[in-house]
């Protein structure tokens, strides 16, 4: 479970809840430096196995669903991990529906930034929001990095980027072997997962499908979600011929090219 910087419950308390559970932290390098650095070590004591770093968030994109649907964090909730953070003289409109006082949003993020994260923990790096084998590429000169979370932010960034699934191939090929790939974005099926898989992700993520789960029958719903796609899964592995994970291949999927062929 990837759990983020925005969370309405925090580090801590997840980590409390779910001893034995694999979670990797999604990390916002936040403007305040010393802040984020204080997240990171917040994380690891946790026990949290990794830094998911978001880097399609230099501002937040023009999200009109959340206008036409007058989103805000309801009151109820809050965002315990920026607690404490300084939030701006001038809050902006997104800083008070989120519910975090201050915004992740730094338009001067760079490559210097990631080389400092890695500079200050141990913990696997691995950035979310990539989407082209050069950002890829470049990634494999920064040593902490170690995996990339292929993603368009669920779309709620910028209208028109590719799907994930479009991307992933050029991007699993520019690095190889050498760092994991994962993939989010319009995973809804076990059919999605197995051609995530097949086109070389490492691992599948979900969102809006949690949240659906949530939203039905809370943990259970979650559960059962994630039951769902685990039986979907093995029935296409089943119906493909595939005894393993590791006999899913690249085989599976075919695209135009094939059929302009036949
Ligand atoms: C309500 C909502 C909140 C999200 N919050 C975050 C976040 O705090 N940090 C982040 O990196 N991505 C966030 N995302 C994006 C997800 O991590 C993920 O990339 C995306 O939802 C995957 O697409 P899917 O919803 O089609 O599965 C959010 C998505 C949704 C729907
Ligand atoms: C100022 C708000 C930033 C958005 C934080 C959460 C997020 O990533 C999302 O997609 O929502």
């Amino acid at each position: 479970m990837i759990v983020s910087t925005y969370g309405t419950t925090s580090i801590e308390d997840i980590s409390t809840a779910s001893p034995g559970g694999l979670k990797w932290f999604q990390l916002y390098i936040m403007p305040d430096r010393q802040f984020t650095q204080r997240l990171v070590q917040r994380a690891e004591t946790a026990g949290y196995k990794a830094l998911v770093v978001t880097v399609d968030l230099p501002v937040v994109g023009k999200r009109y669903p959340d206008l036409t649907n007058r989103f805000q964090l309801p009151p109820h909730l809050s965002v315990p991990n920026l607690q404490g953070l300084e939030s701006s003289a001038s809050q902006s409109k997104d800083e008070r529906d989120y519910g975090g006082g201050a915004s992740p949003e730094d338009p001067a993020l760079s490559w210097k930034d990631i080389d400092w994260l890695s500079s200050i923990t141990n913990l696997p790096i691995i950035l979310k929001g990539i989407l082209t084998a050069e950002d890829a590429g470049i990634a494999l000169d920064h040593p902490g990095v170690k995996g990339i979370l292929v993603s368009n932010h669920g779309g709620r960034q910028l209208d028109g980027v590719p799907a994930t699934i479009e991307v992933l191939p050029e991007i699993v090929a520019a690095v190889g072997e050498r760092l994991e790939v994962y993939l989010d974005g319009g995973v809804r099926t076990g059919t999605d997962v197995l051609k995530a898989l097949a086109l070389g992700a490492r691992a599948v993520f979900v969102g809006r499908p949690a949240i659906w789960g949530l939203a039905y029958n809370g943990e259970d719903g979650v559960a059962e979600v994630m039951t769902i796609l685990r039986s979907e899964l093995d029935l296409a592995m089943t119906l493909s011929g595939c005894r393993s994970l590791a006999e899913i291949n690249r085989s599976l999927v075919v695209g135009e090219e094939y059929y302009s062929k036949l």
